[in-house]
């Protein structure tokens, strides 16, 4: 599992830490690491030119006494001071020690475009919003020279917290990172900012729960649903497809194909493109009498392609087994009937439905997922599953905070556990950092690009739905569906565009990578 952790969090096991060690050895040990992913970088670190990007705080330091170690292996180092009285006294003095100059703004730009590496020192975890005025202009050098550029702990101008650029800032080819991720460095925007992400490890003590996790292959493993000697399709779970209608019957065929392929032992589709998924999936269980009188089914998944038909999500919501929301259900579903419920409710909002849920723009969703994901969380009193560049999934309890900074309704979430998973914590949603006592949002790492394709959601909402149906709590279920569905789209197009069904085809491949 990759963690990341909050700014507040990471300064008071830092706090905890400089306690028991003597003055400045955090720094030293920040600077080692930093040095040597720079020397990594630049393979010949004798004759190499190398520009530090110096502000006003430890950060600085950092890149200072990182410049210094380098400078001692022959680099050519000059640090550029954006507050020259404000820069690091103990690390200015390191790299004089050993030659390294010092240089002031007016000169960057020249040296930035002879530059073989650049170091952003400028600031770390203790900035607030884009670069100031006077730094903005070195990012603009450093992204235009061919130079590798390395930033210290996090790209400058990056929200640490929350993901968020609101202005100018660093983009960098590596970030090195101390002592923890920060949320920032997985969650986009920023995380684009941050280039491939090195994280040294200065012995940080940090709390069990983060603020922000990753599933990686070995998690997912834990968590897919194995059949066992005993299992029969309703031990193994059944899923129901309530989708697709006569003038979207393909978003019906692809949530099956998704469903197929999620471990759920059987799937019953109800609606009105029976025939076209029977034609494509003849081992689906197709019904035309509506949910409620489908049959057995552990989990529903409601909307995708579902054009108007608002009765059979309210059907599907009045059921007490998990259910998921998607695409149109997700428009015609009633707020207040999803907050009464007592069975989990996964919701799959692309940014386009997140903004208006939350009746704000596409835009401000795509900048600020963290905040949107945990305030629909938090109005809903659901697990959301906010897809796009990063898709986040937070439970209700994972906190709330409007996008852009305002406050939600206050309505909080709703505290319930699920009926199965049993995972969830359910605590108010409040201020973000203070009082949140849920979960931490899940975030996954396997998307890709080329999933931006039409129905590639559908595929993704069966996947889930399934996996909801054989057990998996909401945020697992949604978590463990957006890991395979990322891998299977990079399966299937490898480098060239794919289909949607192409997708729902290389799961199977994706699940077997997984488990080995
Ligand atoms: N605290 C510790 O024990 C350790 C801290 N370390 C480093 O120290 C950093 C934190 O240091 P600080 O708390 O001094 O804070 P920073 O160095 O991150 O930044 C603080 C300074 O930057 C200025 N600033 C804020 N926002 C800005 C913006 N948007 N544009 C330009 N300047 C801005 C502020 O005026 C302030 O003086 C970490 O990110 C890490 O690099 C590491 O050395 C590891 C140990
Ligand atoms: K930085």
């Amino acid at each position: 599992m990759r963690t990341a952790y909050s700014v507040e969090t990471v300064r008071a096991a830092e706090r905890e830490l400089m306690a028991r060690l003597p003055d400045g050895a955090l720094m030293q040990r920040a600077a080692a690491g930093l040095a040597a992913a720079c020397a990594d970088l630049l393979g010949r670190v004798y004759g190499s030119r190398v520009v530090l990007l110096i502000g006003s705080g430890d950060n600085g330091g950092d890149a200072l006494y990182a410049g210094a170690r380098l400078a001692r292996r022959g680099a050519g180092v000059t640090a550029v001071l954006l507050t020259p009285e404000r820069a690091h006294a103990g690390g200015l003095a390191a790299l004089r020690r050993v030659g390294g100059r010092v240089a002031g703004v007016d000169s960057a730009d020249e040296l930035i475009d002879r530059a073989d590496l650049v170091v952003d020192g400028i600031v770390g975890i203790g900035g607030k919003g884009g670069l100031r005025a006077e730094a903005a202009p070195l990012a603009s050098a450093a992204e235009r020279s061919r130079a590798a550029v390395v930033a210290v702990d996090l790209p400058s101008g990056v929200d640490a917290d929350t993901g968020e650029v609101r202005g100018a800032a660093i983009r960098a080819d590596l970030t090195v990172t101390f002592g923890t991720h920060k949320p920032g460095l997985l969650v986009d925007p920023a995380r684009e900012y941050a280039g491939s992400v090195r994280l040294i490890d200065i012995g940080l003590e940090l709390p069990a729960e983060p603020e922000l996790e990753a599933l990686q292959h070995a998690d997912v493993a834990r968590l897919l649903p194995v059949p066992g000697a005993e299992s029969d399709k309703y031990r193994r779970g059944v899923v129901g497809i309530a989708a697709g209608s006569s003038r979207y019957p393909g978003a019906a065929v692809l949530a099956v194909a998704g469903a197929l392929r999620g471990g759920a032992g059987a799937v019953r589709y109800v609606g009105p493109a029976g025939d076209a998924v029977i034609a494509r999936f003849p081992e689906t269980l197709v019904s035309d009498r509506g949910p409620k009188k489908a049959g057995r089914v552990q989990a529903w998944v409601a909307g995708p392609g579902a054009g108007d038909d608002a009765a059979a999500v309210a059907e599907v919501l009045a059921m007490d087994v998990p259910v998921l929301l998607d695409a149109d259900g997700l428009r015609l579903a009633d707020r207040e009937t999803v907050r009464a419920r007592t069975a989990p409710t996964l919701m799959t909002p692309h940014a386009g439905e997140a903004a208006a849920l939350l009746g704000v723009a596409r835009e401000e969703v795509e900048g600020a997922r963290l905040a949107a994901v945990r305030e629909l969380a938090g109005r809903y009193g659901a697990t959301v599953l906010l897809k796009g560049a990063t898709t986040v999934v937070a439970d209700p309890g994972s906190g709330s905070a409007a996008p852009g900074g305002g406050s939600g309704d206050g309505s909080g979430g709703g505290s319930r556990s699920g009926s199965r998973g049993g995972s969830r914590s359910g605590s108010r949603g409040g201020s973000r950092s203070g009082s949140r006592g849920g979960s931490a949002v899940r975030v996954n790492a396997t998307g890709t690009a080329w999933l931006a394709t039409a129905g590639s959601g559908d595929v993704l909402s069966g996947l889930a739905g399934s996996l909801l149906a054989a057990g998996l709590s909401a945020r697992d279920a949604g978590s463990v569906a957006a890991y395979l569905h990322g891998l299977a789209g990079r399966f299937a197009a490898d480098g060239a565009p794919a289909g949607a069904h192409d997708v729902a085809a290389a799961i199977p491949g994706a699940w077997r990578d997984v488990r080995e």
